[in-house]
């Protein structure tokens, strides 16, 4: 399958942070209360080495050992009040970070529900998964405590440089000088660590993709005996993850090395020279004392900031990544003018209609290259043709799982582009070979494309498609089937697909080879029951058997993308080589399907 498009090389981190803005805003207030509560309980830590200078300086120069209570208990109560602090920012940022989370979650959920066909065509259903639940707890992260103890750190830095350069100009000017080498190693950094954060991400990606699709595909794995094989290949996967975290976290420690080692040899220059000054009566044993103790405060904030500096970075490729799935164009999207069609009569008209796949090899002829065909209200269509011959695809036209690429659909007259999707696909219902059902109960899938319609409805669309197996499950109509339900098998699956569309009640039916997993004889209940319904609905049917042909009026015979020749069945019988060839094709896949069963 192929990936989703290639990333850009490197964001940036402040644009792509600043993106979140829309999801923040609402929480700003309570985002700026965890800062300020952050930032206060900082500052209450640099207060300490003003408790500890005034101490030395004046009562224990002057041996005056009573006045160590008071400034002890000062001490204490700044520790205290530190701590509250320390509290009131994770109260305030919590919650913020959550919604925002779960804000983020149900657009990215919400775009994939827009989002064409085409897109769930290119995209990696791994990445995907990843994107709406590992990037986005990342961000919740980031926001939550990054986001703050960057802000928080950066204040307190630039607070704490000032009180180093108010205890001594010289001793401050010479740190801040002999600290500068620190922006040319986070420069450096952030140059590299930004491909491997966003590699991790999409390895992570790719990793997940795996994971979903041998969960899927267990039993073939299983039939062909290729667990191991999708063992290693997985192993394989996971450590190319694995060694690219590792140089992620071989980046990031070190970044941390040279923001220890930096700030110390800055402190071991800065005491050598400080205790000169004391020598020649520059600066008092407490000025040096409160220097160093502030210098320690400041300690944290530095180191951290190699944390905080991949945090963010992490955060912003996470944030490009959310964006590049909600920013995708919806290709497929309501006009903004909708026609509607008040009394759908259901005559269906393809016109001079072209199609190509987004991949197709350039100079490669269009896969739908020109077809005409008109189907008359009620009528039933078989539409037949040699695999490959793209019958799938133009049945996926009339209700725009794809957008035509040339010519037009028609509904009653009305361009298929003119009407809202929601209209449009309640005059049109399909059912596919490969019957997709949702972890929900029988009634809710039968349902789905009419929501609390009532029990007559579903009894009715259950008759058709011969599913009253489904009265025998232990629940009923309201066992819970699919994934994390009761196991169906191919043939009652299909049904339920089947009574799904026609519960639609729909102008037009379009089936895709939807009776293919079912027994000869309940095709023909299935046939039976449907030639009622199909009496007053146009239909159009995908037909690999040639007694899903004889269910229709007439045929249509599909051959290099375009409408080769329309007739009843006996009618091309007699006069389309190309049809007897088709239909022997598979009257002969017929034989062997027989044979297996
Ligand atoms: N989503 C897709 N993206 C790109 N190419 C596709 C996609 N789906 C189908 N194709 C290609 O389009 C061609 C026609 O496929 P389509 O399924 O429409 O044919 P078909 O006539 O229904 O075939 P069959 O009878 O075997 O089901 C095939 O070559 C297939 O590889």
């Amino acid at each position: 399958m192929p990936s989703q498009p290639a990333a850009p090389s490197k964001p940036r981190i402040i644009p792509s942070l600043a993106r979140l803005m829309p999801y923040v805003r609402p929480y700003l207030p309570r985002l700026l209360a965890g800062v300020g509560a952050a930032l206060v309980g900082s500052l209450l830590a640099l207060a300490i080495p003003l408790v500890l200078r005034a101490l030395v300086d004046g009562p224990l120069t002057h041996g005056d050992r009573d006045a160590v209570w008071p400034a002890a208990i000062a001490v204490l109560a700044l520790g205290l009040a530190e701590a509250l602090c320390i509290f009131l920012r994770r109260f305030f940022v919590l919650q913020p970070s959550t919604y925002v989370e779960a804000s983020m979650r149900r657009d990215l959920y919400a775009r994939l529900q827009q989002l064409p066909v085409a897109f769930h065509d290119r995209w990696q259903s791994g990445q995907l998964l990843s994107r709406a639940v590992q990037d986005l707890g990342q961000l919740r992260r980031f926001l939550a405590f990054g986001s703050v103890l960057f802000v928080v750190n950066l204040l307190t830095l630039v607070v704490g440089v000032g009180v180093l350069l108010w205890w001594s100009p010289l001793l401050g000017g010479l740190f801040v000088l002999l600290s500068l080498p620190i922006v040319v190693v986070a420069f450096r950094f952030e140059q590299t660590y930004h491909q491997v954060s966003r590699r991790a991400q999409d390895q992570a990606g790719d990793l997940a993709t795996t994971v979903e699709q041998s969960v899927h595909g267990i039993r073939v794995l299983k039939a062909f005996g290729r667990g191991r094989h999708a063992l290693d290949g997985f192993t394989s996967q996971a450590s190319e993850l694995r060694s690219t975290e590792i140089a992620k976290a071989r980046q990031d420690a070190s970044l941390w090395m040279w923001l220890t080692i930096i700030p110390f040899v800055s402190y071991a220059v800065c005491l050598f020279v400080g205790v000169w000054l004391v020598t020649v009566d520059q600066l008092t044993v407490g000025q040096l004392l409160a220097f160093f103790a502030t210098a320690v405060v400041l300690n944290w904030p530095i180191e951290s900031m190699g944390f905080l500096y991949a945090f963010a970075i992490d955060a912003a490729n996470a944030s490009v990544r959310f964006h590049e799935v909600v920013d995708t164009e919806n290709t497929i999207d309501d006009p903004e003018r909708p026609a509607t069609i008040a009394e759908p009569r259901g005559r269906l008209a393809f016109e001079g209609v072209r199609f190509r796949y987004q991949d197709a090899p350039d100079g490669e002829r269009d896969l739908v290259d020109g077809a005409d065909l008109v189907l008359e209200p009620g009528e039933t269509m078989a539409l037949v043709g040699s695999t490959g011959s793209g019958k799938t695809t133009l049945t996926a036209l009339p209700a725009r799982l794809y957008d035509v690429t040339g010519g037009r659909v028609l509904l009653d007259g009305v361009d298929v582009r003119d009407l809202t999707r929601e209209e449009l696909r309640t005059h049109v219902a399909m059912a596919f070979e490969d019957a997709t059902l949702f972890s929900r109960s029988v009634r809710d899938n039968v349902l789905l494309g009419v929501p609390g319609a009532d029990d007559d409805v579903l009894d009715e669309a259950l008759r058709i498609a011969q599913a009253s197996f489904v009265h025998d499950l232990p629940d009923g109509i309201e066992t819970v089937i699919g994934e994390e339900g009761l196991s169906l098998s191919g043939g009652q699956r299909q049904r339920l697909a089947l009574a799904r569309a026609v519960a639609a009640k729909p102008a037009v039916l379009v089936l895709d080879d939807p009776l293919s997993a079912l027994d000869v004889d309940t095709e023909a209940q299935v046939e039976a029951a449907l030639r009622q319904v199909l009496a007053e609905t146009t239909a159009l049917i995908v037909a690999h058997r040639p007694s899903t042909v004889q269910l229709a009026d007439r045929v249509a015979l599909m051959r290099e993308g375009r409408i080769d020749d329309v007739g009843t069945h006996s009618e091309l019988l007699a006069r389309n080589e190309h049809y007897r060839f088709v239909l022997s094709s598979l009257e002969e896949a017929e034989r062997n399907r027989e044979v297996n069963l």
